[in-house]
């Protein structure tokens, strides 16, 4: 297939128990306020829809999708290929996105929103890797700590690949 192999990281029970905490904190966290609620697409989009279940608050649910503008990921400059369809002035915001790497999604779009105003800001990264980090970025509500290795499954791909996995993988050469 990919002549990658496949070791487990993450196992999807794993995740169900610690999304299940991560749902009572947010809901602490918030206490009884409304909250919107982010998923950062693509890979956020099965973490997202996980979480939003275990959240016990008045919920409104947004989507945005970033894309590098000019060429290269890592260094093109970030911009919204979709954007929220609400305002998010005075209203607590909750970003939910897979993964933070290096850190620049992130540091852009937390930047970005904090512009806008929102009573409070806050980010659950399900991974929270550090190899690759440039940016500090501050995640309030990590799933996991991973050191290193890129990894595939619930949300994350590679080449497109590999998101509608229940379990976290490492691929390995
Ligand atoms: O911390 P960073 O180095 O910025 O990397 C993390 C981001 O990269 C991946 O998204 P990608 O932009 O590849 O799009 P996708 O979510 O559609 O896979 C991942 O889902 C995070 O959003
Ligand atoms: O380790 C990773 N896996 C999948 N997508 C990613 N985007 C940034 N890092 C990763
Ligand atoms: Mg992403």
């Amino acid at each position: 297939m990919t002549g990658k192999n496949m070791k487990v990281v993450i196992t999807p029970e794993e995740i169900r128990e610690r999304v299940a905490v991560l749902g009572r904190e947010i809901t602490q966290r918030f206490n009884g306020e409304p909250l919107v609620v982010v998923c950062v697409l693509k890979g956020g989009f099965l973490f997202f829809a996980d979480l939003v279940r275990t959240i016990d608050l008045d919920l409104e649910l947004e989507f945005v999708r970033l894309a590098s503008y000019g060429r290269g990921t890592e260094s093109g400059e970030l911009v919204f290929s979709k954007d929220v369809e609400t305002t998010l002035k005075d209203k607590n915001v909750l970003i939910v996105e897979d993964i933070v790497d290096t850190g620049h999604s992130m540091d852009f779009l937390l930047r970005t929103f904090e512009e806008r105003k929102p009573k409070a800001l806050a980010l659950a990264a399900l991974v929270d890797k550090y190899e690759r980090r440039e940016v500090d970025v501050k995640v309030d509500f990590p799933g996991f700590h991973i050191d290193k290795g890129y990894i595939v499954g619930y949300g994350m791909d590679f080449a497109e690949r590999f998101r509608e996995l229940g379990g976290i993988y490492e691929l390995v050469e």
